[in-house]
């Protein structure tokens, strides 16, 4: 990853009459970097990321993107952006080759160069194959791709996804971030959006937003290392007993389902939170088996966009 700047924002802000979609946001993404944006349903992902690209006018705040000013030259930053988002947008009764020509000639690829580019294309997106069959016929997967495809034929140097996997199955889930990863090696800084966590966990760097306000921003990993909590597996055929147990002891944060099992967030500086959650479920009753464990996104994520007890704001954990 190179370690050049693609979008400085400052102060990012938008509102939607009363309501401040996002509040005050400052970002630095690296060029080449795929970026991830975090945040529950209305935290302000979308208007971040279309205020980024020179799609929206923010209402105060400067952003600079691939070297130019947005607002003022957003006209120069639209030609270099790429954009996908979940709901597949291409002509169903077109062939995979003719949706791609048709869009080829849109972004106004000259005439010469046209099979060119669709055959790389199809090439670079597993779409050989499916080249003459036409786009309603296609399978979850090949129809993202060919979205992708769609979306990059104009070489853009920013791209931007919008919940991009929400519709398919894990392969191609994971076929897709291959093709992502390939195309940030080339170059691409690649903004998504997302609400899984495993999508989260591959980006490069990741942006959390709850409530319009940048509550995390790092590395994944560095994420989950400096979280501001302590975390507890609690294992039991008695979910429901053990959170309506715990939740409110002092020194647990919350207390989150995760697949079969409980995570308990606890104070950071407790010495033993296992022996203290152990305690606390003997005492109640609760069969449980509980081990202290080492932070995983979701931990950081519920961390992160937690209410602060003491004033009802959001907590701050980066
Ligand atoms: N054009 C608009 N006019 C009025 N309110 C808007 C507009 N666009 C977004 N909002 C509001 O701004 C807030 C942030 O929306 P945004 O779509 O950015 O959130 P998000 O994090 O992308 O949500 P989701 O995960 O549900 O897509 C929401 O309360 C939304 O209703």
């Amino acid at each position: 990853m190179s370690e050049s700047v693609a979008i400085t924002a400052k102060g990012l802000t938008k509102h939607f009459g009363d309501l401040t979609a996002v509040d005050s946001v400052d970002l630095e993404i690296p060029e080449a970097a795929i970026y991830g944006f975090l945040g529950p349903n209305g935290s302000g992902k979308s208007t971040a990321i279309r205020m980024l690209c020179g799609l929206l006018t923010p209402s105060s705040g400067e952003v600079e993107v691939l070297g130019y000013q947005v607002p003022g030259q957003a006209e120069q930053v639209k030609r270099e952006i790429g954009y996908m988002t979940q709901k597949f947008s291409l002509y169903e009764d077109l062939t995979v080759a003719e949706n791609l020509k048709f869009l080829a000639t849109v972004y106004g690829v000259p005439g010469k160069e046209l099979s060119k580019t669709i055959d790389g294309a199809l090439e670079r997106y597993w779409l050989n194959e499916q080249r003459h069959q036409f786009a309603a016929t296609l399978s979850g997967g090949q129809k993202q791709r060919l979205a992708l495809a769609g979306a990059t034929l104009h070489r853009p140097r920013l791209l931007i996804l919008d919940e991009p996997t929400s519709a398919v199955d894990p392969q191609s889930r994971r076929d897709f971030w291959d093709i992502l990863f390939g195309l940030a090696e080339d170059g691409t800084t690649v903004l998504v959006s997302s609400h899984y966590m495993d999508e989260a966990e591959r980006c490069h760097r990741l942006a959390i937003l709850n409530k319009g306000r940048l509550v995390a921003e790092g590395r994944p990993r560095d994420l989950i290392s400096e979280i501001d909590a302590g975390v507890v597996e609690i294992e039991t055929s008695s979910p429901r007993a053990a959170r309506d147990c715990l939740e409110g002891i002092d020194g647990v944060q919350s207390v989150a389902q995760l697949g079969a099992r409980l995570h308990a967030l606890t104070d950071k500086n407790l010495a033993e939170p296992a022996k203290l959650i152990r305690e606390a479920l003997n005492e109640a009753e609760v069969e449980a088996e509980v081990t202290a464990v080492t932070a995983n996104l979701e931990d950081v994520f519920v961390v992160a966009t937690r209410p602060n007890r003491k004033d009802g704001e959001p907590g701050h954990a980066a």
